[in-house]
């Protein structure tokens, strides 16, 4: 039994996520942890909250809670949709835990310690109105390239130079507009990341078969310009993991917090131990310490691209510097970017549609299998309304949903509620069982690969081929003639049930248990080998007829989601 341990990108506290970071980050990892459980792997699926920085302080301060306050609330907001998505995280911890604070503290001690870590000395822009120092781009002012009076403090959107603050003509505080600002001097520690430039090289050359994205994005990070960077981990800031060297305080840096960069990917290690914590599993560091069990363990994290840099070098730079034998990732599975209907999906102006509207408009299923089977991998790809109804009227009503209802019903009506025996199985049955092993060994293969658009293609061709069967078969027509081979017709296509609800698991959970129940079996087998696990349900045993498994989408319904979708969320 292999072990896997399997991160997503953990989502950022500020808001209610839209379809596309479900679909590059949390919703392919929960295919493929979905996908190792039923191979009888033993796994740890883990995904949290990143919960500090800036964006949480103006979030909570526009909702006028306390930060603390408000970050306890988003995470139970997200978890629960994430639980309305199916996500089936063996924990949803927060970045903002205990168990994280003293684990990031311990990694910058370690760093310390190695030599990695270096103080430099930077002047900030602080905001006497608002009593902070304010980061880059929460500096706004007029660009001193072309004009713009709404340049950012880091980049101006108009004609996109890159800034710094003190180039801003007439800079103002973005949170309260106040021009009572003056540059002070303050201190901020650095990650050598430059030091370990060629340990990372050589650790990511090491790296088996992971995605172009993945590998172009780190490589481009290491060599372009004067190469990799080092980096400022730390904050003048109140909400965070306050800075120390393990659990001594770390003179010069008092009140500081750590950026939230820093400890948002030590967090993965984090929410093991808050799985423990909180009784659900009983050693995180069987999966986490190469020294303490962790040696076979494959580690597996998913996410967009624009992850990509702090997953590749950053994170690696803090366990490899930290000179303790923690696991490091063993594939990167990284996503280009879904778009919506003709533009960007975005949090910060509301565009697309989001997590907890689609599950109002129809179940998770229906987006699990669309999002899936459109997964932005090799380029990004886009949401329209036409496609969706299209796909979801096809695949899953005309395709699954049409086969089970034709199956059980005629069943019903010309046998009983009980599987039919008699008949033997003759050549469209042996082509048929050919056609499925083949393809379920292929489905099997893009799975193990994490090829989240070829896997659904090959699931959905073995749909089809039960449909193709069944219209050949014909056991409607068969019956009239010859009641026997229309039996094992049926007592067939009844087993397909069974085994598409198997196979179809990881990509449509609530259908496929529906299936299961509706089958009245709890034999949710691997389909090693296929002629067996056609035979599971025997002559005699009962099913019943499901309710609807997929409805279609109707056009007048689609137009009133592409009009209610078309605008800002408010
Ligand atoms: N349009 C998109 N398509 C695919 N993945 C995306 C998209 N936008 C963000 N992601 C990914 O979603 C995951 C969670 O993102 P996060 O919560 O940090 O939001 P974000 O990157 O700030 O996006 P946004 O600003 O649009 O909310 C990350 O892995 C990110 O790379
Ligand atoms: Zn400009």
């Amino acid at each position: 039994m292999a072990r896997h341990l399997i991160t997503s990108a953990i989502p950022y506290i500020n808001g209610i996520k839209h379809l596309g970071n479900l679909v590059g980050s949390q919703l392919p990892a929960d295919l493929y942890a979905r996908f190792q459980r039923a191979r009888g792997n033993e796994v740890l699926f883990l995904c949290a909250t990143d919960e500090h920085g800036t964006p949480a302080e103006l979030a909570a301060a526009k909702a006028s809670k306390p930060v603390a306050e408000y970050c306890a609330e988003m995470h139970g907001v997200q978890a629960q949709i994430a639980e309305g998505f199916r996500l089936s995280f063996d924990h949803f911890g927060r970045s903002s835990s205990e168990q994280n604070k003293k684990l990031t503290q311990h990694f910058a001690g370690r760093l310390a310690d190695a030599g990695l870590i270096r103080e430099v000395s930077e002047k900030q822009v602080y905001s006497n109105a608002d009593g902070r120092f304010l980061p880059d781009r929460y500096i706004e002012g007029t660009c001193p390239n072309c004009g713009y009076d709404k340049a950012r403090g880091d980049q101006c959107e108009n004609c996109t130079k890159q800034l710094d603050p003190t180039d801003l003509i007439d800079p103002r505080s973005a949170i309260s507009g106040s021009t009572d600002l003056e540059v002070r001097e303050t201190k901020h520690l650095y990650l050598c990341q430059s030091q370990m430039k060629d340990q990372l090289e050589e650790w990511i050359d090491t790296r088996e078969g992971w995605p172009i994205l993945t590998t172009s994005i780190a490589k481009k990070w290491l060599t372009d310009g004067d190469g990799l960077q080092d980096r400022g981990i730390t904050r003048d800031l109140a909400w965070g993991v306050p800075v120390k060297k393990g659990t001594e305080e770390w003179p010069g840096m008092e009140g500081k917090v750590f950026y939230v960069w820093f400890d948002a990917p030590i967090e993965y290690i984090a929410a093991a131990q808050e799985w423990v914590d909180a009784g659900k599993g009983t050693d995180w560091e069987r999966w986490w310490r190469t020294d303490k069990g962790a040696d076979d363990v494959r580690y597996t994290q998913f996410m967009g691209k624009d992850n990509v840099p702090f997953h590749t070098l950053s994170f690696p730079a803090t366990i490899l510097g930290s000179g303790e034998p923690w696991k490091l990732v063993d594939y990167i599975k990284s996503f280009n970017y879904l778009n919506y209907d003709g533009g960007q999906f975005s949090t910060s102006q509301g565009r697309g549609v989001f997590m907890d509207q689609a599950l109002e408009i129809l179940p998770a299923d229906y987006w699990r299998w669309w999002l899936l089977s459109h997964a932005p991998e090799s380029s990004d790809s886009e949401f329209t309304w036409e496609n969706f109804q299209a796909s979801v009227n096809k695949d899953l009503a005309d395709v699954l949903g049409n086969f089970v209802s034709r199956v059980t019903k005629f069943c019903r009506s010309k046998f009983s509620e009980a599987v039919p025996e008699g008949g033997a199985y003759g050549p469209s049955e042996e082509a048929l069982i050919e056609t499925l092993t083949t393809r379920i060994r292929a489905y099997e293969g893009h799975m193990e690969a994490m090829e989240v658009r070829k896997s659904a293609g090959e699931l959905r061709a073995i749909w089809v081929a039960g449909n193709e069967y069944l219209q050949e078969a014909a056991p409607w027509s068969t019956f009239k003639t010859d009641p026997e081979t229309a039996a094992m017709q049926i007592r067939l296509a009844l087993n397909l049930i069974r085994l598409y609800a198997v196979l179809s698991a990881p990509f449509i959970p609530d259908a496929s248990a529906q299936l299961m129940q509706a089958m009245q079996t709890e034999d949710d087998s691997w389909p090693d080998d296929v002629p067996a696990a056609l035979q599971v349900l025997e002559p005699g045993h009962a099913f019943t007829v499901p309710e609807v498994t997929f409805r279609k989408i109707a056009d007048d319904e689609r137009e009133g989601w592409q009009e209610r979708f078309s605008g800002v969320r408010s």
